[in-house]
């Protein structure tokens, strides 16, 4: 792919409801947001499933409003040069507090009870409602949260929030995080155990919550291997994605008592047929502040990178900051291999262009260029000039802005 982009209209579409205070960022620039549009230059979308999208020549980015990007084919997206953005942290306080609120809530059978509760009003009336309620309340007796041990795994933003505040609910809590970053870890209280191993978790923990994205290696990570280790009786909450659990060994487990009850905000026809699931429409990130939050973070993202070509928060390409100064800049995606810089800057002095600044950063097998040309471009050199930086072995994906 190789685009100008400087001057144009930028069409954004959206694939979910995006909160209307962040799509008002695309008011102050060149953009037009038309769901309509088959081919537009970047895509904002909540939960909805990409997998099988085919993506227009147009399309440079993609932007998650929110944590997980399991929704996206984040590989392809790589291949054709289409950075894919979420944006980290920005809804981790609202499933900190429903996790909270539903570790408390599964702890004293409320939902149970409450579902009882309305039940009567067809069963009875008048003052036997007060009696049934005396006489029924204890089939829901249930235990408090205090001096119980959480075992949270996974401690980013979501963990790490959880985690300090079930502190101060005098919980004990132990995490498991091996590959933690090091700003969580600045901001992890001094009391929560370290884990050196799941199986540690696994062995010591009332409740456990789970935080990290459904990838290949956490995919089915809750099995019946991992079952066997637990306490008789844990509660399991997943805020993560259904696809951590495998559900077959979950049925058996909850039959059985080894789960006491599995709290869950991805329900699915199997795990709604199961007893003791406690089923979630997917509520964790469903508040207005949080909606809010993704939704602003997602289209400035989105918005710079079509204006400037910095990116900030890709899960698949470097992050790169070029203070931007209104001069023409190239940016290239490219294999991180050697003399590719070397390469593109040969291409742009082949045209008699002065370089101003530039940048280079890798993440694993890709990089990403920016170069600022320091003399006016004229119009009609630009396509040649992107011909022939698309022509070097290595390139992915190539912009003049
Ligand atoms: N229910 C909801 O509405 C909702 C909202 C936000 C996020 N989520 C889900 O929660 C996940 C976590 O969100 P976050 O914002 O905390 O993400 P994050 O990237 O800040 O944290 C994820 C953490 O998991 C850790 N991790 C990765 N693999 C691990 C493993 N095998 N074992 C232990 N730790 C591991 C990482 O090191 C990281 O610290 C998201 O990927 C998403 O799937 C759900
Ligand atoms: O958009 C939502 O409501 C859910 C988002 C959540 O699943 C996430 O991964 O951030």
């Amino acid at each position: 792919m190789s685009t100008i982009t400087a001057g144009k209209t930028n069409t954004i579409k959206t694939l979910n409801n995006i909160a209307e205070v962040g799509l008002n960022e695309f008011k102050k620039g060149n953009f037009t947001i038309d769901d309509s549009n088959e081919n537009p230059d970047a895509v904002v979308v909540r939960s909805f499933n990409m997998h099988s999208m085919e993506f227009g020549s147009n399309l440079k980015a993609i932007a998650r409003a929110g944590a997980g990007v399991n929704n996206i084919p984040v590989d392809k997206c790589t291949e054709q040069g289409i950075v894919v953005f979420n944006t980290p942290g920005a809804n981790a306080n609202a499933v900190k507090e429903l996790v909270l609120t539903s570790l408390i809530a599964s702890s004293r059978n409320l939902f149970d009870g409450v579902a009882w509760a309305k039940s009567l009003a067809e069963k009875t009336e008048g003052e036997d409602v007060a009696k049934l309620v005396e006489a029924g309340k204890k089939q829901f007796v249930g235990k408090e949260i205090r001096g119980k041990t959480l075992g949270v795994i996974g401690l980013g933003a979501i963990g790490a929030l959880v985690a300090n505040d079930a502190l101060n609910l005098d919980m004990e809590v132990i995490g498991y995080d091996p590959f933690i970053s090091v700003d969580t870890a600045w901001n992890l209280s001094r009391n929560v155990h370290r884990a050196m191993t799941i199986e540690q978790l696994f062995a010591y923990s009332d409740f456990i919550t789970v935080h990290v994205p459904l990838t290949n290696d956490t995919k089915g990570m809750f099995n019946e291997e991992a079952f066997k280790q637990m306490k008789k009786g844990v509660h399991i909450l997943n805020f993560s994605r259904d696809g951590l659990v495998n559900e077959e060994d979950m049925g058996v487990a909850l039959k059985n008592g080894t789960v006491g009850k599995y709290i869950t905000d991805f329900p699915n026809e199997n795990v709604l047929k199961m007893e003791n699931v406690i089923p979630i429409p997917h509520l964790g990130a469903s508040t207005a502040e949080s909606e809010e939050n993704c939704a602003i973070m997602a289209s400035r993202q989105v918005k710079e990178y079509l204006e400037t070509g910095n990116v900030k928060n890709s899960v698949n390409f470097p992050n790169a900051d070029l203070p931007y100064t209104g001069k023409r800049r190239v940016a290239a995606f490219h294999m991180n291999v050697p003399n590719m810089v070397g390469q593109i800057t040969g291409a742009i002095s082949d045209y008699h262009l002065n370089i101003a600044d530039m940048v280079n950063r890798s993440r694993g097998d890709y990089a990403y260029t920016m170069i600022d040309i320091d003399n006016k471009i004229n119009g009609d050199t630009i396509p040649g000039l992107l011909e022939k930086i698309k022509q070097i072995k290595g390139i992915i994906s190539v912009r003049v802005i």
